[in-house]
């Protein structure tokens, strides 16, 4: 995509504090912050990580211009010492992330960074919109697509999107989570995500008649026809009209017609009536597509109903996330460095929920090697070792008499080093293969988590060794 410069993209109290360590002297503090979100949307039982391409590009680009400097001196708040620094800028953290995709959970993190006070506090703003946009999407689009068992799902949301860059972004992070394809033609020239589509209304509406509307459309794409059968009566004008034009002019020159689209009315019913008579007509194989403000929701239901849809089109309920339009992940701070150690950090709240997990951490998912099943992911010290060679004990951080010992597992580290001080040194995979990944790591989940109502919540445990540190920390703090 055409760079914008988008390093002023950030909350400005990043920039006031930012000014305000250096004049403390805390430029160069180490700190470490995690992202985290709390909630799976929609009571799901998991989530889906996504954007980390997206981030990545961020960070490469991290960098104040002359228009930049030139508007904050304006605002009279910040030193020139401050306005120098920025000047000559270089993005110096060391960024760690769960791999686009990948199944993620409440309260582990999700990307860590570690480096300089200023930087790594300044990144918060974009990390946090780019994952919880996109990992918002992902995880609708794939509650969608599972709901469609097995079944198409396109994106039709583009127009209904919040901004432009909830289009494209949103399309992409769609793709990961399942659908086939977009209606949004930029997203193939950028991510290769198949751009896909019908016909409107207009279409129909523009010729003297829905024949002639039909006819017109046939003799251009006889190879891709898809007609759109409910601008008058389906059943009535709409799927005669579709046969007549189908045996007119697609079949005589040797294709198949690709399907009909129904985009109004009681869709279970117009479907199966759609179904029979284009059966009735030798067309079994013409798809029957349905749309109109789509979700989950609505096609379970018309599934459980009976309907005979081949290909679903969802658009505004899956590019705005409409049914819970927050993520809701946070940044918190976890540690900072005094003399070259770590030193963990806490944030308390009344509400035990909301204390955060202190330190410098890494995930682990534990998979059963018999069932290949994710068994509960496991937050320990950064440099923890879990040697699968002995038993595990997993135990509820909050009800630690809950306590179950594992073998024969294999426990995975998720978080990935993406940059090193600065450089990147990650390669992105290609937007299929995270698309594939996505499926594949979905599998690994019991179904009990996957369903949509009720899912058996998955463990998100503490090591002994960061539990211990917690409550040391929470010990100094009543103390205090
Ligand atoms: N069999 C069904 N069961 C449950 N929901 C359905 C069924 N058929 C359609 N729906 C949904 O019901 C809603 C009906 O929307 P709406 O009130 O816009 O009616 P409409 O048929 O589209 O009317 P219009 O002709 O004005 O476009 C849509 O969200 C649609 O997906
Ligand atoms: O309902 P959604 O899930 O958002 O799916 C996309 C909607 O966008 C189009 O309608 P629109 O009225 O914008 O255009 P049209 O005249 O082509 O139907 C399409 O026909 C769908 O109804
Ligand atoms: O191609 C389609 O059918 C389409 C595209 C965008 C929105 N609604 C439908």
């Amino acid at each position: 995509m055409d760079k914008i410069n988008l390093t002023l993209l950030t909350d400005f109290y990043e920039l006031t504090m930012a000014n305000g360590y250096l004049e403390n002297g805390l430029g160069d503090k180490i700190a470490y912050f995690d992202m985290f979100f709390r909630k799976v949307p929609d009571n799901g039982g998991f989530a889906i990580m996504t954007g980390v391409e997206q981030l990545i590009q961020y960070f490469k680009n991290l960098s104040f211009d002359e228009r930049d400097i030139e508007y904050l001196r304006s605002k009279g708040v910040f030193s020139e010492k401050f306005l120098e620094y920025l000047q000559n800028f270089e993005f110096r953290c060391d960024v760690w992330a769960i791999p686009e995709g990948t199944p993620i959970f409440p309260n582990e993190p999700v990307v860590t960074v570690r480096g300089p006070v200023i930087e790594a506090q300044f990144v918060e703003t974009m990390i946090l919109l780019t994952i919880n946009h996109q990992s918002l999407i992902a995880t609708k689009a794939n509650r969608i697509v599972r709901a469609a068992q097995g079944r198409a799902v396109m994106e039709f949301g583009s127009r209904r999107a919040h901004g432009y860059d909830g289009a494209i972004y949103g399309a992409r992070a769609a793709y990961i989570g399942g659908c086939v394809g977009t209606a949004c033609t930029i997203a193939e020239r950028e991510f290769n995500i198949p751009a896909i589509g019908t016909m409107a209304h207009s279409w129909v509406q523009l010729f003297p008649s829905e024949l002639d509307a039909f006819r017109a459309y046939a003799r251009v794409y006889p190879d891709n026809c898809v007609l759109l059968v409910d601008t008058y009566n389906v059943l009535k004008s709409g799927i005669p009209n579709a046969i007549k034009v189908f045996n007119e002019e697609i079949v005589p020159k040797g294709f198949r017609p690709q399907g009909i689209r129904i985009d109004s009315g009681d869709i279970t019913y117009l479907s199966r009536e759609a179904r029979k008579a284009l059966d009735e007509a030798g067309f079994e194989d013409c798809k029957v597509v349905a749309s109109n403000s789509l979700d989950e929701y609505i096609i379970r239901d018309i599934l459980l109903q009976g309907a005979e849809v081949d290909q679903f089109g969802v658009g505004e309920r899956l590019i705005t996330s409409k049914s819970e339009p927050v993520f809701g992940g946070v940044y918190k701070l976890v540690a900072i460095e005094e003399n070259g150690r770590i030193v963990p950090r806490i944030k308390l709240s009344e509400n035990v929920a909301k204390i955060t997990n202190p330190g410098f951490k890494q995930v682990w998912r534990f998979f059963d090697k018999d069932t290949g099943k994710a068994m509960a992911d496991v937050l320990t010290m950064h440099d923890e070792i879990i040697d699968e060679s002995k038993p595990y004990e997993l135990f509820d951080p909050e009800h630690t008499w809950k306590r179950k010992t594992v073998r024969n597992f294999k426990a995975k580290r998720l978080l990935k080093k993406i940059f090193d001080k600065g450089s990147c040194v990650y390669k992105c995979p290609e937007l299929s293969e995270v698309k594939h990944y996505c499926q594949q790591q979905i599998e690994t989940l019991w179904d009990a988590v996957v369903r949509f109502e009720n899912p058996h919540k998955y463990f998100v445990d503490l090591s002994e060794p960061l539990w211990e540190m917690k409550q040391e920390l929470l010990q100094q703090h009543s103390a205090k």
